[in-house]
């Protein structure tokens, strides 16, 4: 169909991510008579196949990047666009497009995603890794690396320091332990010694999803030198077992090198010429020049220096921010009455609707604002992406047809399973005992280099779990959190490793 200068569509999703696809493709099944325009700002889209409900909360899916016609093919009555939002003007539901185009909905979904939250804007030796471009980026800066810095303690920084080889890695840390927003110490403590050994050949096991990143490869060199903080659009986000497809490897000849600094955070960062001048200036330094990570790299010239708030400063070729995301809101709150989080996410409320009438927001760009049950939060992940993409779709279609619609059951119970270190590691609930205060006891099975199982108890009621390793327990304590039964009767015995707890519960 010809592009008009102005279309009108009942349905407009902006953003071909997870929860933009799954809320066009949603609608497409309950409207078919009616055309669901697709708008995003990239040339792929993300496509979830093969989706298995595995328990009650539990879910198991594969993405894949695909080109807009896979999604067209699959869905005759849903037109993919090319092109990015540049404004609304939620008064006249109009959408306006880089290449001047409006489009006119009734109903609109937000799906714009996020982009990396880095400490260093404009900086080109300071790399965000989000989408695939940014992380062919980051593939060939490595490739001729020495040193890198990575600053974060979250989901991004501890694949990284796992998957990175042949490439020593400062990792400055803002907290006493690794990987704060999955980890307690206790967890962080057990995953250590995997960072100390050399990486396994093959996977030992496979995470669930597969993630392809084919389209790493067709980016001119010109595209590739750009620093990810010069570049205003950026594409879906990447997801589990991205790094899979691409090799991260430095120069040197070691699987891993990683030198912790804990309790600290980049102060300052200096380019070269900046450095080696004020290093004339005595007492600028006091801490460099100390042999501070056993290597004599200190005595060569770096790219890029950093100096952390403990003091000391470390050379190193480039510096990877992996420091949380920001939602890409822009072109939507300018001149509307969106209401944005302390986070700078839409506000959504139960229903996924934002503060403007007939707009929705769903994945990485919203920020729930209802009362969650007391086993749930939001955390930015591919799974919630989906979920509330689907979830969106049927309020729209619920409000539109004039039906009432009950908040999905995925809301009730935090669900999130994963791989740190080649463990698969799955999450349920209050999984670090978050909002419970000191009104809670945590229970602990531990076999060093096998598993490391942690649950989280308030007055005899599982509230949440970290299982680390194959430890089969997911669906039982899956149940066990959802029923809130009391078991303050089993004590200790719930982790027995002698007792079949699944056979206990059944
Ligand atoms: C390196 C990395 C590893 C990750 N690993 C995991 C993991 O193992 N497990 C997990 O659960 N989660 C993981 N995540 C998080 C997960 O990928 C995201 O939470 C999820 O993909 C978000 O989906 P989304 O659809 O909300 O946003 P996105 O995937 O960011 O999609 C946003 C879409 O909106 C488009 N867009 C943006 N602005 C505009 C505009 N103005 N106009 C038009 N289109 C626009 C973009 O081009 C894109 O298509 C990872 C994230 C990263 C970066
Ligand atoms: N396996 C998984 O589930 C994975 C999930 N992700 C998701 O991708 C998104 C992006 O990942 P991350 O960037 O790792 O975000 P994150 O939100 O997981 O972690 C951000 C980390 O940066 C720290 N931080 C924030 N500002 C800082 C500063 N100025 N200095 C030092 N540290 C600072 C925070 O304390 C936190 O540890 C997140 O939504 C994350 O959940 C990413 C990789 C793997």
């Amino acid at each position: 169909m010809a592009a008009t200068e102005s279309d009108k569509c009942k349905f407009l999703i902006v953003g071909g991510g997870i929860a933009g696809v799954t809320c066009a493709e949603q609608l497409a099944s309950q409207f078919p008579s009616d055309e669901i325009i697709l708008l995003t700002a990239s040339p792929l889209i993300k496509a979830v196949t093969n989706f298995k409900q595995v328990s009650k909360v539990l879910e198991d899916f594969d993405v894949e990047e695909q080109p807009h016609s896979f999604l067209e093919e699959r869905n005759p009555n849903v037109r993919v666009i090319q092109s990015a939002v540049k404004a609304l003007a939620a008064d006249q539901h109009t959408v306006c497009v880089e290449d001047g185009r409006r489009y006119v909905y009734e109903k609109l979904c937000i799906c714009a995603g996020a982009r990396p939250k880095l400490i260093a804007h404009s900086n080109r030796h300071v790399l965000g890794i989000r989408d695939t471009d940014s992380a062919q980026v980051f593939q060939k800066r490595l490739s001729s690396a020495r040193r890198i810095a990575v600053v974060g303690n979250g989901g991004i920084a501890l694949e990284l320091v796992y998957e990175i080889e042949g490439c020593e890695v400062i990792w400055a840390v803002k907290d006493k332990a690794m990987g704060n927003t999955f980890f307690d110490a206790g967890a962080a403590q057990f995953l250590v010694p995997q960072l100390e050994s050399a990486k396994p050949k093959a996977p030992a096991i496979c995470k669930r999803t597969k993630y392809s990143t084919e389209a790493c490869f067709v980016l001119g060199p010109e595209h590739q030198e750009q620093s990810a903080a010069d570049r205003r659009e950026f594409g879906s986000a990447l997801g589990p077992d991205w790094h899979e497809g691409i090799k991260l490897k430095g120069t040197k000849e070691v699987s891993h090198k990683v030198h912790f600094e804990y309790q600290c955070e980049i102060s300052q960062i200096y380019q070269q010429e900046e450095f080696t001048k004020l290093m004339k200036t005595p007492l600028a330094f006091p801490e460099h020049g100390s042999d501070q990570t056993e290597s004599t790299a200190d005595k060569e010239l770096w790219p890029v220096y950093i100096q952390l708030t403990n003091g000391k400063t470390y050379g190193c070729d480039f510096i990877v921010s992996a420091t949380g995301v920001i939602p890409n809101t822009e072109p939507f709150v300018r001149g509307n009455n969106l209401e944005v989080a302390e986070d700078c996410g839409l506000k959504v409320n139960e229903h996924m609707c934002t503060s403007e009438p007939d707009i929705y927001a769903a994945g990485d760009v919203c920020t729930t604002a209802w009362e969650p049950s007391s086993l749930w939060q939001q955390m930015r992940l591919w799974t919630q992406a989906r979920q509330m993409g689907w979830y969106a779709a049927k309020c729209m279609a619920a409000d539109t047809l004039g039906q009432s619609i009950e908040m999905d059951f995925c809301f009730e119970l935090f669900a999130h399973i994963t791989k740190f270190f080649n463990y698969k590691v799955v999450l349920l609930g209050k999984y670090n005992a978050q909002g419970l205060g000191s009104d809670h006891e945590l229970l602990l099975r531990c076999t060093k280099g096998h598993e490391y199982v942690k649950v989280v108890m308030q007055r005899g009621r599982m509230m949440g779990a970290v299982l680390i390793g194959d430890t089969n327990l997911e669906e039982t304590f899956e149940n066990l959190i959802l029923n809130q039964m009391d078991l303050s009767a089993y004590g200790e015995d719930l982790l027995n490793p002698n007792i079949d707890i699944e056979d206990y519960f059944d």
